[in-house]
């Protein structure tokens, strides 16, 4: 599995010119990008300047020595990379596994080009088998829960490893929906979208036009929208 990653990883990265503003992704699969990044920057010189959408990510590209700025301190950003929970046949994806989703969309909605890497395991015919993570504002999402639970969302509070409330890197909450099978990830992102106390939500419809994907049997492939 690692090894799929590392292979998607390091295929994306060729897609990162000299030059580039660059959406560092966040999550394991991501990470791989991150470090063949840090070794082009540091064995061929390549100069980028990038831009990270967790603290965790952040950490990993200054320890690498690639060199990173604030979003608001960049004109525009070239290409972002990162990783995804589940891709549909359309590229629609759920997103959020490592409670990033709020800075991974913003960084995504505000590249110029954007593409997922992922391993087989990722591509589903239908989402939500995983989770759909929905962040929170703090206040009310106790009230909040209970209305996805009317809703029959079968909502759970992401936990930290102190079993309290995670607490995100935008200092939110995050509420994980098991839906099983999502009918119409257009009509749930506008549901979400609308309901008061929803930052955002891990659905990423029609954002991503290419992802790179590697099997065992297969090897790495680029797929298109
Ligand atoms: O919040 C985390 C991100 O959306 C990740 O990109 C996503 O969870 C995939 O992570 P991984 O590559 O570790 O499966």
């Amino acid at each position: 599995m690692n090894n799929l990653k590392k292979q998607v990883g390091i295929k994306a990265a060729t897609f990162v010119k000299d030059g580039m503003v660059v959406g560092l992704g966040t999550g394991s699969t991501a990470a791989f990008f991150v470090a063949e990044l840090g070794r082009r920057v540091a064995e061929e010189q390549l100069k980028i300047t990038a831009v990270t959408t967790s603290s965790v990510t952040s950490a990993q590209a200054h320890e690498l020595g690639i060199p990173l700025k604030d979003i608001d301190e960049v004109p525009a950003i070239d290409l972002t990379v990162d990783g995804s929970d589940e891709i549909d046949l359309e590229l629609n994806g759920i997103k959020g596994g490592g409670a990033a989703l709020l800075m991974e969309k913003i960084v995504a909605t505000y590249s110029k080009d954007y593409i997922w890497i992922v391993d087989d395991s990722k591509m589903v015919e239908h989402l939500g088998a995983f989770p759909l993570p929905v962040e929170v504002v703090p206040f009310g999402c106790g009230q909040l829960f209970h209305l996805f639970d009317v809703l029959g969302f079968k909502p759970t509070f992401r936990l930290d490893d102190n079993e309290e409330n995670l607490i995100t890197d935008m200092g939110n909450h995050i509420i994980d929906l098991h839906l099983d099978k999502i009918e119409d990830p257009a009509a749930l992102a506008k549901l979400l979208d609308e309901t008061v106390g929803v930052v955002e939500h891990g659905l990423f419809n029609d954002m991503v036009k290419t992802v790179i994907v590697a099997s065992e049997t297969e090897g790495v492939k680029v797929i298109s929208k």
